[in-house]
């Protein structure tokens, strides 16, 4: 199991400040969909530079002219790139296409996807790498979580790895564990926090024990 940070509400100078603290728990970081909107693929691009052994996701959330977005965030440095489980299967198979000309991955966001078990189904066969069940902050905001949607995934998807993300903290992440997902997204669970080393090095070794 594999976790990755998700930097959010940063801008490139505080996202590298904050990888550097947690770089030796952390498996991927991710850059989340407002630091894309606010800096644009540079975050990914300096991101990579500055720490070439991690992993770097660049969550675009793609709903369309996915070999295209793919394309272009493969050109920044990025690893892994989100689609949105919600958008057309032609996206999604470019979005495929591409990243395996390019020997990146792709993530699919399952979002606000209502029919889950069956679409979760269905995208598993277009050759993803993961699929993540995921409570976006506004659905946080009113008290929702993905633990249950995780379990639902788990017994459909036969080829990619599964990953959750949203509102994951330390005292979460046990139940999240007993699912065990492939990856464990977290944001908030971290950054919030005031020391982010002591956190992250706490939910490392708790994936660890398993
Ligand atoms: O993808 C995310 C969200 O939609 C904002 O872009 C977050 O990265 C994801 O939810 C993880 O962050 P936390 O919920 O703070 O753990």
């Amino acid at each position: 199991m594999q976790l990755q940070l998700a930097l959010d509400l940063v801008d490139i100078p505080e996202a590298k400040k904050v990888v550097k603290e947690v770089e030796a728990y952390i498996d991927i970081v991710e850059i989340g969909t407002p630091v894309v909107i606010n800096e644009g693929l540079r975050a990914v691009k300096e991101i990579k530079e500055a720490f070439p052994h991690l992993q770097v996701l660049a969550d675009l959330k793609i709903m369309d002219a996915g070999g295209y977005e793919v394309m272009k965030a493969s050109e920044a440095g990025a690893d892994i790139i989100t689609v949105l489980g919600a958008s057309d299967n032609s996206t999604i198979q470019g979005a495929v296409v591409e990243a395996r000309k390019q020997n990146r991955k792709i993530m699919v966001d399952m979002i606000n996807v209502k029919n889950l078990e069956e679409r979760a189904q269905e995208i598993d066969e277009l050759g993803v790498d993961y699929i993540c069940v995921h409570s976006g902050y506004d659905h946080q905001a009113a008290g929702k979580n993905s633990f249950e949607e995780l379990n639902s995934i788990k017994r459909v998807v036969k080829k990619a790895k599964t990953a959750i993300a949203g509102g994951i903290k330390l005292s979460t992440l046990p139940e999240v564990i007993q699912a065990s997902p492939d990856l464990v997204i977290v944001g908030g669970g971290i950054t919030g926090l005031d020391d982010k080393a002591a956190g992250a090095a706490e939910m490392r070794k708790l994936i660890r024990q398993g």
